[in-house]
């Protein structure tokens, strides 16, 4: 009896890649070795403090600038002189400012880039309604709000049908409403497959939007991974509840016991092992135990000692 053919499994290449990229100004690493990847059709929160590098490795991904050293990769292809322009056409994008010329409404400025582009009036319709500004099209671009302003950018960059979107800091300045209606909006893409990187100083901006976060500080990548990796990775810290906390802080010493409040020890850092040792070592010294838990860490109290409150 032959046994049925076995289906390989699809490997999709990652949508971004990029194998120790970096880019030196003046003798100075502003992206240092970066490896980056970022899997198709999810939500890619790019975070660091101010400075860390953010937009430089953006731009590069972006072909604005030139790398100093290192490849980058895109839906599997190198980004070449020879392949920039068509990988280019895959790609939506927003830097810095929200462009868009504010003498003009929000329809003028959307002929311009369905002109430019060669798009045709659908692709332009879709763009409007997805980020969801049908209603403002005829106001002039002066008179819109800043989350008005960066929808507009955002739709500019989706007009193409971008299986890649790049946004820098796209809720910087925004009040929490804004913030939320570009989250719904990074979402409700995902869901359409297209692959989103975006860029915030900001943990709490996006974790809740990002299944896969890459963290930067002074340009080194320090966590890649998803936010439950990132949780795990953090080992947070042991908190023992007991009835004589002085005394087990001094027993404990050699795992670097500290007081925090009443009857709480914390200890930092200690594997499952290490937790039956502490407390077998509170019993032996007729200390009581009433409680033993891991303490609660938010990706904020996470993200800030991965990057030391660095900017933040
Ligand atoms: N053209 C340039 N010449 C010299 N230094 C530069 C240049 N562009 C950026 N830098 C420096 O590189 C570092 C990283 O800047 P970058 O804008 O990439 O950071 P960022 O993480 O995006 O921060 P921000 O959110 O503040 O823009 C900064 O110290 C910046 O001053």
């Amino acid at each position: 009896m032959s046994s049925p053919p076995v289906t390989p499994p699809v490997v999709t290449p990652p949508v971004v890649a990029t194998e120790n990229l970096t880019k030196t100004y003046g003798g100075r690493s502003v992206v240092d070795d970066l490896n980056l990847s970022i899997p198709a059709g999810c939500v890619y929160g790019f975070l660091g403090p101010n400075g860390s590098g953010k937009s430089t490795t953006m731009k590069m991904l972006l072909s604005l600038i030139q790398p100093t050293g290192g490849r980058v990769q895109i839906m599997g292809r190198p980004m070449t002189r020879g392949t920039r322009r068509e990988l280019l056409g895959s790609i939506g994008s927003l830097i810095e400012a929200p462009p868009g010329y504010a003498h003009l409404t929000g329809a003028e400025n959307m002929r311009l880039v369905q002109r430019l582009l060669g798009l045709n009036r659908e692709q332009i319709d879709d763009a409007v309604r997805t980020v969801r500004l049908q209603d403002q099209m005829d106001k002039k671009v002066r008179n819109y709000s800043l989350g008005m302003k960066q929808r507009l950018g955002i739709a500019m960059a989706l007009a193409r049908r971008p299986r890649l979107l790049i946004l820098d800091e796209p809720t910087n300045g925004l009040d929490p409403a804004g913030i939320e209606e570009i989250r719904g909006l990074l979402r409700r893409l995902a869901d359409d497959g297209v692959t989103v990187m975006v860029s915030s100083h900001l943990l709490g901006e996006i974790d809740k939007t990002a299944n896969v976060l890459g963290i930067l500080s002074q340009g080194r990548m320090i966590f890649q991974g998803t936010r439950s990796e990132l949780m795990t990775a953090s080992a947070p810290d042991v908190i023992i509840s007991c009835s004589d906390p002085q005394a087990a802080v001094a027993t404990l010493r050699p795992f670097d016991a500290r007081h925090a409040g009443r009857s709480d020890v914390a200890i930092p850092a200690l594997d499952d092992q290490q937790t039956a040792g502490a407390v077998a070592a509170l019993v032996g010294q007729r200390i009581g135990v009433y409680g033993v838990r891991r303490d609660e860490q938010t990706l904020e109290d996470v993200f800030m000692s991965l990057t030391a409150g660095g900017g933040l």
